[in-house]
């Protein structure tokens, strides 16, 4: 199910985009890395194609909240491996002062990335269909009282994606839409909230109740929404209690 096919992913030079990448990488994607971070997605791409082969990676970098750039990041994609089968939009930030910031990168460039993978991938507009997956946490399913713009950003990445899942057009063109949801992850992300936390101390306790996963759990759960190819608008959560999938209210209102 994944041999031959081309995957972009968002926020792909370090952490669970990174991560993401290796793991399609393995399984004989192609995959268009894209990033802020041009030193390090540079680095990335090199190890993965001395790694997977010479020409499996490609690197754009992008700043997700500028339009051209996205959209520029998708053509090159288009371009060279001729389709786009898998996007992960997963570039994400926690700043609670600046949200606005915090906003644009993990919901309006989300909502940015999906409208591109649509156009990309609808049967209807020249695609194959294929797979997206918005990153959202657990913190868009739960109140987060330290961090409540990035709460705000990851409860609408969940709104958003639910949203498109079950419009019947997309549908019958062959695109799935589904969310997953980690708890704390060992990266970079975790430790840049004490900079902007609104209580410092609420973010410890939640830290030490949920404790901070290895990154392998979370791709345990990545690929199983990836090869569940019936859970059209699933919201899948990851951390140390287990895998689950969220009963959600049914999509017709
Ligand atoms: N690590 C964790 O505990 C959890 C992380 N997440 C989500 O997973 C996603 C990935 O985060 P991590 O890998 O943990 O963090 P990370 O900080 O290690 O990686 C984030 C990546 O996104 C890139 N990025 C940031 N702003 C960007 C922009 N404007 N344009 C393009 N790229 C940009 C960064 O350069 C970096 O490579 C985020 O959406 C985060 O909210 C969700 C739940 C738990
Ligand atoms: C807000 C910090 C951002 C760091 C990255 C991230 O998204 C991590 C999220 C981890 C947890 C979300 C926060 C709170 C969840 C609250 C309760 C979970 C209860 C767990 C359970 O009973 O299943």
């Amino acid at each position: 199910m994944f041999t031959g096919k081309a995957a972009l992913i968002t926020g792909a030079a370090q952490g669970l985009g990174k991560s993401f990448a290796a793991v399609l990488l393995q399984k004989g994607c192609k995959v268009c890395a894209v990033d802020i971070n041009e030193e390090k997605l540079q680095s990335t791409v090199k190890e993965f194609n001395t790694v997977y082969g010479e020409g499996s990676v490609i690197g754009n970098k992008c700043d997700v909240t500028n339009a051209r750039e996205l959209k520029e990041s998708f053509k090159q994609a288009k371009d060279t491996f001729r389709h786009i089968d898998i996007v992960v939009n997963n570039a994400g930030v926690v700043d609670e002062q600046n949200w606005e910031k915090c906003l644009d990168i993990n919901l309006t460039a989300v909502i940015r990335g999906t409208l591109l993978a649509l156009d990309y991938m609808r049967k209807d507009r020249g695609g194959n269909g294929g797979t997206i997956v918005n990153v959202s946490s657990m913190a868009g399913i739960y109140p987060v009282e330290f961090a409540p713009a990035y709460a705000a950003s990851k409860h609408g990445v969940i709104g958003y994606t639910r949203s498109w899942a079950f419009h019947p057009e997309v549908q019958s063109n062959g695109v799935r839409l589904v969310c997953l949801c980690p708890a704390y992850t060992d990266t970079d992300i975790i430790k840049s909230l004490p900079k902007s936390s609104v209580d410092i101390e609420l973010y410890q306790k939640s830290l030490q109740t949920l404790g901070v996963m290895k990154m392998e759990r979370v791709m345990e759960a990545f690929v199983k929404l990836l090869e569940d190819t019936d859970n059209i608008g699933s919201v899948l959560s990851v951390n140390k209690f287990g895998i689950k999938y969220w009963k959600m209210q049914d999509a017709k209102l």
